[in-house]
């Protein structure tokens, strides 16, 4: 879709199909009229009558007089809604019936039925939000724990773009002291102090580079945290994941080779995602699919962040190598299974590498929690407090990196003593860059159609 900004009165179903009750939500200059031709309140009153953001009992009825639910109706007027526009709620009974009727009854009445995303698209259109906080709409919506709820929840009140002002605040004071100097130009004379525009360059690209950098726990905790488990056949990976997942989602058996697909879930630990990912076990075997199934456990096992590698005896000294080698670059937990029939103890000195030990039993429940703040710990996360702002999104990511180039090339002008007007270019570059982020630069509809289409329908 790319975007429409054609200001007719807009409706969608607001609610998930199923409930008790049933949201539409209408917006636009027309809104209330064309609500009001629809619905019968019982004190008679006409809507356009009606105070803002009062919450009135009644009727709609379609063409024919014929009622079609008794419902409740808020009214907004523009500027103070959610869009900015004037917008009407109904609230029905969670009838699919109904809210298509109803729904059918507002576009024969004048209304559009809304794109996915429109409502929020609106409401930054007319400055109620950044483009930032737009998208924190959507991801305060998918947030499924503790920790992207916070984080969506600080974009969504401005944290981040707070930051984002302070630092083109900060970038402005640079290009006006250059640019001033640019109109004097043939007077010689030095508004920006060489060493004191550096020392404020220098601290723009500080911020900048910590919020680059915090992306790599943001998108961790938005993606989840990857974590292959990895071993040879029967050590008993399969029987972890069901233990893991407290539900048996793969298949045990005591034939070696059982699993041949990826079997991936997602549990939470300490308010975190994880993905778990049990693979086939690892042989030497002519079976062509079971081959098949091993070449994916190494695929997984390369984009894992975090690799559990269960193992059920005494691993020979070779075998520790060639583990050590598969798994270089990644957090490693050994896991140490079948604790209620064997017991024994990996000589550290075999060890390159000192890797976390785990003993387990997966069939009989045993050290399952002490594995998984092993994983916690793995994951290396660092404490998030309520105002930090960590970066989650990639569009944010790169307008970012952007930002940065622009900046380092100024730092490295001012090293070179290059003239004012080849630093503007940069500090204007990397303020253009910033302004991407929060919707402040000229947002091509291509950008905002591919943010607002990824949103449901009604939000
Ligand atoms: N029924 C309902 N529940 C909802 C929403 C909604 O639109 N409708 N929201 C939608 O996402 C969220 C709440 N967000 C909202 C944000 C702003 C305004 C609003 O009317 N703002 C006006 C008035 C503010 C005020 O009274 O101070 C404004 O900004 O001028 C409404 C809801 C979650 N729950
Ligand atoms: N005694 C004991 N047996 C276990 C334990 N964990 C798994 N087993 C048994 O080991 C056998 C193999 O278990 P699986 O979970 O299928 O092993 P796997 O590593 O997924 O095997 P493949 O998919 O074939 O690679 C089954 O008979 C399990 O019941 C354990 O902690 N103790
Ligand atoms: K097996
Ligand atoms: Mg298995």
């Amino acid at each position: 879709m790319s975007i429409l900004n054609d200001h007719q009165t807009i409706c969608a179903l607001a609610t998930a199909s199923g409930g008790a009750i049933g949201i539409i939500r209408v917006s636009g200059s027309d809104a209330i009229t064309i609500v009001d031709k629809i619905f019968v309140s019982t004190s008679g009153k006409s809507l356009e009558n009606v105070a803002a953001r009062s919450v009135l009992y009644g009727h709609v009825t379609n063409e024919n007089g014929t009622t079609i639910d008794e419902t409740l109706i808020t009214i907004f007027r523009a500027p103070h809604s959610y869009t900015g526009e004037n917008s009407v709620e109904i609230s029905c009974h969670g009838s699919d019936f109904i809210l298509n009727e109803v729904l059918r009854l507002l576009i024969r009445q004048g209304c559009r039925q809304a794109f996915p995303g429109e409502f929020t698209q609106r409401a930054f259109l007319n400055g109620k939000m950044d483009l930032s906080q737009a998208e924190a709409v959507a991801d305060l919506i998918a947030s499924t724990n503790k920790a992207t709820h916070q984080l969506a929840m600080g974009q969504l009140r401005g944290y981040f773009s707070n930051e984002l002002n302070e630092l083109r605040e900060k970038l402005l004071k640079i290009t006006s002291l250059i640019e001033l100097e640019l109109d004097f130009s043939d007077q010689d004379v030095t508004f920006a102090e060489r060493s004191e525009l550096l020392q404020l360059a220098l601290s723009i690209s500080d911020k900048i580079t910590l919020l680059t950098q915090s992306f790599e726990v943001g998108n961790a905790i938005k993606s989840g945290i990857s974590v292959a488990i990895i071993g040879k056949t029967n050590v008993g990976k399969s029987t972890l994941l069901n233990k893991l997942l407290k539900e048996n989602r793969a298949i045990v058996s005591e034939i070696h080779g059982t699993t041949r697909d990826v079997i991936e879930d997602t549990i939470q630990i300490s308010g975190i995602n994880f993905r778990f990912i049990d693979t086939a076990g690892i042989r030497q075997t002519h079976d062509e699919i079971e081959n098949l199934g091993i070449e994916r456990t190494y695929q997984k096992l390369s984009t894992a962040t975090i690799v559990l590698w269960v193992i059920d005896m005494q691993p020979t000294p070779d075998e520790i190598s060639e583990i050590e080698e598969k798994v270089k670059g990644k957090k490693l937990i050994i896991v140490i299974n079948k604790i209620d029939r064997n017991q024994f103890t990996l000589p550290i000195d075999t060890w390159a590498i000192s890797p976390t030990v785990i003993l387990i039993s997966a069939k009989y429940n045993t050290n399952i929690p002490q594995l998984e703040s092993a994983i916690y710990q793995a994951a290396n996360l660092p404490e998030i407090r309520e105002n930090d702002v960590i970066i989650t999104n990639i569009r944010h990511y790169n307008a970012l990196t952007h930002a940065q180039e622009g900046i380092n090339r100024v730092i490295e002008g001012i090293h070179l003593n290059l003239s004012g007007d080849l630093l503007s270019e940069d500090l204007r570059e990397c303020l253009h860059h910033l302004s991407e982020i929060t919707g402040g630069a000229i947002t091509s509809n291509e950008v905002l159609g591919t943010i607002f289409s990824h949103f449901c329908i009604g939000k």
